[in-house]
Protein backbone atom coordinates (compact mmCIF):
# COMPACT_ATOMS: atom_id res chain seq x y z
CA UNK A 1 0.00 0.00 0.00
CA UNK A 2 1.21 3.50 -0.45
CA UNK A 3 1.12 5.83 2.08
CA UNK A 4 0.17 9.10 1.35
CA UNK A 5 2.34 11.98 2.56
CA UNK A 6 1.04 14.56 5.09
CA UNK A 7 -0.06 18.31 3.22
CA UNK A 8 2.67 19.86 4.48
CA UNK A 9 5.44 17.39 3.28
CA UNK A 10 3.84 17.71 -0.09
CA UNK A 11 3.98 21.55 0.62
CA UNK A 12 7.59 21.48 1.53
CA UNK A 13 8.59 19.39 -1.48
CA UNK A 14 7.07 21.80 -3.73
CA UNK A 15 8.80 25.05 -2.89
CA UNK A 16 11.98 23.06 -2.80
CA UNK A 17 11.58 22.75 -6.28
CA UNK A 18 13.45 25.06 -8.53
CA UNK A 19 12.10 24.00 -11.81
CA UNK A 20 8.69 22.01 -12.92
CA UNK A 21 7.80 20.66 -15.75
CA UNK A 22 4.67 18.98 -15.85
CA UNK A 23 3.11 16.91 -19.35
CA UNK A 24 5.13 19.65 -21.70
CA UNK A 25 4.84 19.30 -25.76
CA UNK A 26 6.41 21.46 -27.96
CA UNK A 27 5.38 21.16 -31.39
CA UNK A 28 6.91 23.57 -33.28
CA UNK A 29 5.46 26.14 -36.70
CA UNK A 30 7.11 23.66 -39.57
CA UNK A 31 4.79 21.14 -37.95
CA UNK A 32 8.07 19.29 -35.69
CA UNK A 33 7.07 17.19 -32.65
CA UNK A 34 10.14 18.35 -30.30
CA UNK A 35 9.11 17.61 -27.02
CA UNK A 36 7.33 15.49 -25.15
CA UNK A 37 5.01 14.68 -22.82
CA UNK A 38 8.01 15.83 -20.18
CA UNK A 39 7.79 15.77 -16.54
CA UNK A 40 11.02 16.78 -14.86
CA UNK A 41 11.49 18.47 -11.39
CA UNK A 42 14.31 19.50 -10.49
CA UNK A 43 15.51 20.60 -6.55
CA UNK A 44 17.16 23.74 -5.43
CA UNK A 45 20.43 23.92 -5.43
CA UNK A 46 20.55 20.28 -7.58
CA UNK A 47 22.80 20.09 -10.08
CA UNK A 48 21.25 17.77 -12.94
CA UNK A 49 22.58 16.99 -16.54
CA UNK A 50 20.03 16.71 -19.42
CA UNK A 51 21.64 13.92 -21.74
CA UNK A 52 20.69 12.68 -25.14
CA UNK A 53 20.63 11.74 -29.23
CA UNK A 54 21.08 14.72 -31.28
CA UNK A 55 17.40 16.24 -31.90
CA UNK A 56 15.46 15.40 -29.08
CA UNK A 57 14.73 18.38 -28.09
CA UNK A 58 17.40 19.20 -24.81
CA UNK A 59 17.88 22.65 -26.24
CA UNK A 60 13.77 23.16 -26.38
CA UNK A 61 13.59 21.88 -22.91
CA UNK A 62 16.43 25.01 -21.70
CA UNK A 63 14.43 27.26 -23.59
CA UNK A 64 11.08 26.55 -22.28
CA UNK A 65 12.37 26.87 -18.87
CA UNK A 66 14.46 30.34 -19.48
CA UNK A 67 10.81 31.45 -21.23
CA UNK A 68 12.26 32.20 -24.71
CA UNK A 69 9.91 29.65 -26.03
CA UNK A 70 6.13 28.55 -24.92
CA UNK A 71 4.85 24.82 -24.25
CA UNK A 72 2.68 23.87 -27.03
CA UNK A 73 0.78 22.10 -24.12
CA UNK A 74 1.74 21.32 -20.31
CA UNK A 75 2.34 23.92 -17.68
CA UNK A 76 6.19 25.04 -17.01
CA UNK A 77 6.96 26.51 -13.70
CA UNK A 78 10.46 28.04 -12.06
CA UNK A 79 10.59 29.36 -8.47
CA UNK A 80 12.64 30.64 -5.63
CA UNK A 81 12.47 30.90 -1.90
CA UNK A 82 9.98 34.15 -2.33
CA UNK A 83 7.46 32.58 -4.85
CA UNK A 84 7.21 32.13 -8.42
CA UNK A 85 9.57 33.84 -10.54
CA UNK A 86 8.21 35.42 -14.09
CA UNK A 87 9.84 32.77 -17.15
CA UNK A 88 13.40 34.05 -17.66
CA UNK A 89 13.95 36.08 -14.71
CA UNK A 90 16.43 34.84 -12.23
CA UNK A 91 17.87 32.68 -15.07
CA UNK A 92 20.99 32.87 -16.43
CA UNK A 93 21.87 30.98 -19.76
CA UNK A 94 24.78 30.09 -21.50
CA UNK A 95 25.33 28.80 -24.83
CA UNK A 96 27.96 26.87 -26.92
CA UNK A 97 28.83 29.82 -28.09
CA UNK A 98 30.28 32.25 -26.37
CA UNK A 99 29.01 34.98 -28.13
CA UNK A 100 30.83 37.83 -27.10
CA UNK A 101 30.76 41.59 -28.73
CA UNK A 102 34.10 42.47 -30.40
CA UNK A 103 34.13 45.03 -30.14
CA UNK A 104 34.18 46.22 -26.25
CA UNK A 105 36.54 44.49 -24.16
CA UNK A 106 35.68 41.74 -21.40
CA UNK A 107 34.23 43.53 -18.50
CA UNK A 108 32.00 45.43 -20.92
CA UNK A 109 30.28 42.38 -22.24
CA UNK A 110 29.98 40.67 -19.09
CA UNK A 111 27.92 44.27 -18.09
CA UNK A 112 25.70 43.73 -20.89
CA UNK A 113 22.81 42.34 -18.60
CA UNK A 114 22.98 45.03 -15.99
CA UNK A 115 22.86 47.65 -18.19
CA UNK A 116 20.34 46.08 -20.01
CA UNK A 117 18.33 45.94 -16.84
CA UNK A 118 19.15 49.68 -16.21
CA UNK A 119 21.78 49.22 -13.32
CA UNK A 120 24.26 52.31 -13.33
CA UNK A 121 27.55 52.18 -14.45
CA UNK A 122 29.76 52.16 -11.92
CA UNK A 123 27.84 49.43 -10.27
CA UNK A 124 28.00 47.16 -13.56
CA UNK A 125 31.71 47.51 -13.61
CA UNK A 126 32.05 46.79 -10.18
CA UNK A 127 29.83 43.76 -10.42
CA UNK A 128 31.15 42.72 -13.66
CA UNK A 129 34.85 42.96 -12.18
CA UNK A 130 33.65 40.40 -9.22
CA UNK A 131 32.32 38.06 -11.88
CA UNK A 132 34.91 37.77 -13.74
CA UNK A 133 37.32 37.08 -10.56
CA UNK A 134 34.64 34.70 -9.60
CA UNK A 135 36.08 32.75 -12.88
CA UNK A 136 39.63 33.23 -12.54
CA UNK A 137 39.40 36.01 -15.25
CA UNK A 138 40.01 39.28 -12.76
CA UNK A 139 43.11 40.38 -15.06
CA UNK A 140 41.34 40.24 -17.98
CA UNK A 141 38.61 43.06 -17.93
CA UNK A 142 40.33 45.29 -20.19
CA UNK A 143 41.27 42.75 -22.71
CA UNK A 144 39.47 42.39 -25.88
CA UNK A 145 37.48 39.29 -26.83
CA UNK A 146 40.01 38.16 -29.66
CA UNK A 147 42.69 38.33 -27.43
CA UNK A 148 41.24 35.63 -25.36
CA UNK A 149 41.61 31.83 -25.52
CA UNK A 150 38.15 29.20 -26.53
CA UNK A 151 38.56 28.63 -22.32
CA UNK A 152 38.81 31.70 -21.73
CA UNK A 153 35.73 33.27 -23.67
CA UNK A 154 33.85 30.49 -22.18
CA UNK A 155 34.92 31.88 -18.94
CA UNK A 156 33.45 35.29 -19.92
CA UNK A 157 30.47 33.83 -21.13
CA UNK A 158 29.49 32.10 -17.71
CA UNK A 159 30.87 35.48 -15.74
CA UNK A 160 27.77 37.35 -17.77
CA UNK A 161 26.00 34.97 -16.69
CA UNK A 162 26.54 34.53 -13.31
CA UNK A 163 26.67 38.52 -13.12
CA UNK A 164 22.95 39.17 -12.49
CA UNK A 165 23.26 36.72 -9.79
CA UNK A 166 20.43 34.59 -10.92
CA UNK A 167 19.30 31.21 -8.99
CA UNK A 168 18.99 29.30 -11.92
CA UNK A 169 22.42 28.47 -14.44
CA UNK A 170 21.12 26.67 -18.03
CA UNK A 171 23.80 25.70 -19.68
CA UNK A 172 23.68 24.24 -23.14
CA UNK A 173 26.72 22.20 -24.35
CA UNK A 174 29.01 24.60 -23.10
CA UNK A 175 32.46 22.64 -23.02
CA UNK A 176 31.53 21.05 -26.18
CA UNK A 177 33.91 23.05 -28.42
CA UNK A 178 36.52 22.97 -26.35
CA UNK A 179 39.88 20.71 -25.98
CA UNK A 180 39.68 17.61 -23.26
CA UNK A 181 41.96 19.63 -20.88
CA UNK A 182 40.10 22.90 -20.69
CA UNK A 183 37.29 21.00 -20.72
CA UNK A 184 38.06 19.36 -17.74
CA UNK A 185 39.41 22.40 -15.88
CA UNK A 186 35.92 24.05 -16.80
CA UNK A 187 34.40 21.24 -15.36
CA UNK A 188 36.14 21.49 -12.18
CA UNK A 189 35.57 25.24 -11.71
CA UNK A 190 32.13 24.83 -12.49
CA UNK A 191 32.07 22.51 -9.76
CA UNK A 192 33.60 24.48 -7.13
CA UNK A 193 31.33 27.69 -8.69
CA UNK A 194 28.19 25.63 -7.63
CA UNK A 195 29.01 24.34 -3.98
CA UNK A 196 30.33 28.15 -3.54
CA UNK A 197 26.91 29.83 -4.95
CA UNK A 198 24.30 27.16 -4.40
CA UNK A 199 23.08 27.83 -7.42
CA UNK A 200 20.89 25.62 -9.21
CA UNK A 201 22.10 24.14 -12.53
CA UNK A 202 21.14 22.43 -15.80
CA UNK A 203 23.31 21.31 -18.10
CA UNK A 204 22.79 19.80 -21.23
CA UNK A 205 25.38 17.90 -22.63
CA UNK A 206 26.22 14.82 -25.10
CA UNK A 207 29.19 13.45 -22.89
CA UNK A 208 28.09 10.30 -21.06
CA UNK A 209 31.61 11.05 -18.91
CA UNK A 210 31.17 14.81 -18.44
CA UNK A 211 27.44 14.20 -17.10
CA UNK A 212 28.73 11.88 -14.68
CA UNK A 213 31.21 13.80 -13.42
CA UNK A 214 29.21 17.24 -12.98
CA UNK A 215 25.96 15.88 -11.63
CA UNK A 216 24.05 14.91 -8.98
CA UNK A 217 21.82 13.56 -11.34
CA UNK A 218 21.95 12.77 -14.87
CA UNK A 219 18.64 12.32 -16.90
CA UNK A 220 18.63 10.97 -20.16
CA UNK A 221 16.25 11.67 -22.78
CA UNK A 222 14.48 9.61 -25.71
CA UNK A 223 15.00 10.12 -29.58
CA UNK A 224 12.03 13.22 -30.39
CA UNK A 225 10.06 13.54 -29.25
CA UNK A 226 11.53 13.79 -26.23
CA UNK A 227 10.65 12.29 -22.93
CA UNK A 228 12.70 10.95 -19.88
CA UNK A 229 14.21 7.68 -20.29
CA UNK A 230 15.71 7.39 -17.28
CA UNK A 231 16.97 9.44 -14.26
CA UNK A 232 20.15 7.89 -12.38
CA UNK A 233 21.22 9.64 -9.30
CA UNK A 234 24.88 9.70 -8.82
CA UNK A 235 26.35 9.40 -4.99
CA UNK A 236 29.60 10.26 -5.15
CA UNK A 237 32.02 11.71 -2.49
CA UNK A 238 32.26 15.58 -2.60
CA UNK A 239 33.99 17.26 -3.69
CA UNK A 240 34.92 15.46 -6.60
CA UNK A 241 38.28 15.25 -8.48
CA UNK A 242 40.59 13.47 -10.21
CA UNK A 243 39.77 10.60 -7.63
CA UNK A 244 36.19 10.75 -8.86
CA UNK A 245 37.11 10.67 -12.51
CA UNK A 246 39.12 7.77 -12.22
CA UNK A 247 37.22 5.57 -9.35
CA UNK A 248 35.64 2.31 -10.30
CA UNK A 249 32.55 3.93 -8.79
CA UNK A 250 32.56 6.52 -11.87
CA UNK A 251 33.32 3.98 -14.34
CA UNK A 252 30.22 1.98 -13.55
CA UNK A 253 28.36 4.94 -13.69
CA UNK A 254 29.05 5.92 -16.94
CA UNK A 255 28.25 2.17 -18.12
CA UNK A 256 24.87 2.76 -16.73
CA UNK A 257 24.11 5.68 -18.47
CA UNK A 258 25.27 4.49 -21.29
CA UNK A 259 23.33 1.34 -21.28
CA UNK A 260 20.24 3.65 -20.35
CA UNK A 261 20.83 6.01 -23.53
CA UNK A 262 21.66 2.72 -25.74
CA UNK A 263 17.87 2.92 -26.76
CA UNK A 264 17.42 6.32 -27.77
CA UNK A 265 20.03 5.53 -30.12
CA UNK A 266 18.62 2.50 -31.79
CA UNK A 267 17.46 2.92 -35.41
CA UNK A 268 19.51 6.08 -35.64
CA UNK A 269 22.85 6.11 -38.00
CA UNK A 270 25.71 6.39 -36.05
CA UNK A 271 27.43 7.74 -39.08
N1 LIG B 1 12.77 26.99 -34.17
C1 LIG B 1 12.56 25.77 -34.62
N2 LIG B 1 11.67 25.55 -35.60
C2 LIG B 1 11.43 24.30 -36.06
N3 LIG B 1 12.02 23.18 -35.57
C3 LIG B 1 12.90 23.35 -34.59
C4 LIG B 1 13.22 24.63 -34.06
N4 LIG B 1 14.13 24.47 -33.07
C5 LIG B 1 14.37 23.15 -32.99
N5 LIG B 1 13.64 22.48 -33.90
C6 LIG B 1 13.60 21.04 -34.09
O1 LIG B 1 13.20 20.46 -32.85
C7 LIG B 1 13.94 19.27 -32.58
C8 LIG B 1 14.65 19.40 -31.25
O2 LIG B 1 15.66 20.40 -31.37
P1 LIG B 1 16.63 20.77 -30.16
O3 LIG B 1 17.59 21.78 -30.67
O4 LIG B 1 15.82 21.11 -28.98
O5 LIG B 1 17.35 19.37 -29.91
P2 LIG B 1 18.68 19.04 -29.10
O6 LIG B 1 18.42 17.78 -28.36
O7 LIG B 1 19.11 20.21 -28.30
O8 LIG B 1 19.70 18.78 -30.29
P3 LIG B 1 21.31 18.85 -30.32
O9 LIG B 1 21.78 17.87 -29.28
O10 LIG B 1 21.66 18.42 -31.71
O11 LIG B 1 21.70 20.27 -30.02
C9 LIG B 1 14.88 19.08 -33.77
O12 LIG B 1 14.27 18.17 -34.67
C10 LIG B 1 14.98 20.46 -34.39
O13 LIG B 1 15.19 20.39 -35.79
Amino acid sequence: MVESKPSSTVEASLTALAVSLRGVTKVYDNGVMALGPLDLAVRRGEFISLLGPSGCGKSTALRLIAGLSTASSGTVRVSRHEGELQPGHGIGFVFQEPTLMPWTSVRENVRLPLKLGGIAKAEGRARADAALASVGLADFADAFPRELSGGMKMRVSLARALVTDPDILLMDEPFAALDEITRFRLNNDLLALWRGLGKTVIFVTHSVFESVYLSQRVVVMTARPGRIQADIRIEAVEPRGEEFRTSAAYSDYCRRVSAALAPSYSGQSTL
